[in-house]
């Protein structure tokens, strides 16, 4: 990607396209393309192909997304599924029409069947059922990676698909309900302390895995692919280390400082019991993600505080 190169990241105003805007601009990238979803609703497929067609970006960033944790996903099941599919058909099939460079579609790690083998490896795809609470989500990132190999298949397009583990850090989503975890405990603990709460409640089991990538290091990674990674099919994108969701709470319990009691609210679904990425491909590329889980909680609770 040439230092002048036209970019355009979809969703800059997210966590992870955020990222990406402060990345490039650390890079030393000026020409940036963004705009709201206000300004230009990426469900509208007239007004997509009529900016790729004005703007004529060289290259484009994905990550525009209805996103939300596993509640907002088992909730908005219909809107998950529609909203995801017509963003990214838009985006990608106008990429092609207006002679994209190059593109980063970004998935997520609930494209792997519920109970594949861990850690989850990239061609596990499609070898099995999915989990039941983000199968709409889950089955629109599916076609949006089968979308861009066949766009590479049968039009020569260098769209790549990269899958991100769960994601935290800078303008996260810290909403009560709709959030996922690391946020909305980071909420939990926040209230409960300043309220002296003497109990907060945890979803689910406590039980089930999960492996954290901060938003930074992600957009890191998106970088670094974006300039070294030119193959068809997936790439995982994460940390390989995971935690029970009990041992997070606890983690961020004490980063803030809570001294309450933990309540397990078993009405509240588990999801998928572990989804710990398989990241050697990302490795022998020689990407390693940098911020460990500890600091990057203390920062994104920084940024959590300078706006709440
Ligand atoms: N968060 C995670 O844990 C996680 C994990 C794995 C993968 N990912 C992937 O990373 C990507 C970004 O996620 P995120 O966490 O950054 O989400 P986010 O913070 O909710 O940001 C999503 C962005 O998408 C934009 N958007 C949504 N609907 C739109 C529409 N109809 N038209 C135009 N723009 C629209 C929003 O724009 P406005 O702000 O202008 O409204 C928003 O800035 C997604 O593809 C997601 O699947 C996220
Ligand atoms: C990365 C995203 O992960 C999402 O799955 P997923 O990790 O289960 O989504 P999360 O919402 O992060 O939940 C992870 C685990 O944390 C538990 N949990 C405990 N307390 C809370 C709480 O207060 N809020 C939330 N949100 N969870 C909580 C939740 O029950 C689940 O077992 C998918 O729905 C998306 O499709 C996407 O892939």
């Amino acid at each position: 990607m040439e230092k002048s190169a036209k970019i355009y990241i979809a969703g800059h105003r997210g966590m992870v396209g955020s990222a990406i805007y402060r990345k490039l601009k650390k890079e030393g990238y000026e020409n940036l393309l963004v705009k709201t979803s206000s300004e230009l609703d990426l469900r509208n497929q007239q007004a997509v192909a009529d900016f790729f067609d004005q703007e004529k970006p060289e290259y484009v960033f994905l990550a525009a997304a209805k996103v939300g944790g596993i509640v907002a996903n088992n909730t908005y099941r219909a809107d998950f599924l529609y909203e995801n599919l017509a963003i990214q058909n838009h985006v990608i099939h106008s990429a092609y029409v207006s002679g994209v460079k190059k593109l980063m579609f970004l998935g997520s790690s609930c494209i792997y069947p519920k109970m594949a083998p861990q850690p989850l490896k990239e061609d596990y795809l499609l070898t099995g059922t999915l989990e039941h609470t983000n199968e709409p989500y889950a089955i629109a990132k599916i076609a949006g990676i089968k979308m861009c190999d066949a766009y590479r298949d049968q039009y020569g397009c260098n769209f790549i698909s990269v899958m991100p583990t769960n994601l935290y850090g800078y303008n996260d989503n810290y909403h009560p309900q709709n959030s996922h975890v690391l946020p909305a405990l980071i909420r939990k603990f926040h209230e409960a302390k300043i309220n002296n709460a003497p109990r907060v409640e945890i979803w689910g089991s406590g039980s089930p895995m999960r492996e954290f990538l901060f938003a930074d290091d992600l957009a890191d990674a998106c970088y670094y692919l974006m300039q070294n990674y030119d193959e068809p099919n997936l790439i995982n994108i994460g940390t390989g280390h995971d935690l029970t969701i009990k041992d997070l709470t606890v983690l961020i319990k004490d980063i803030l400082g809570y001294e309450g009691e933990l309540v397990f609210d078993a009405s509240k679904p588990d999801g998928t019991p572990r989804k710990l990425m398989d990241v050697t491909k990302l490795h022998n590329l020689g990407w390693r993600h940098k911020v460990e889980l500890p600091e990057g909680i203390a920062l994104a609770y920084e940024d959590f505080k300078s706006k709440n």
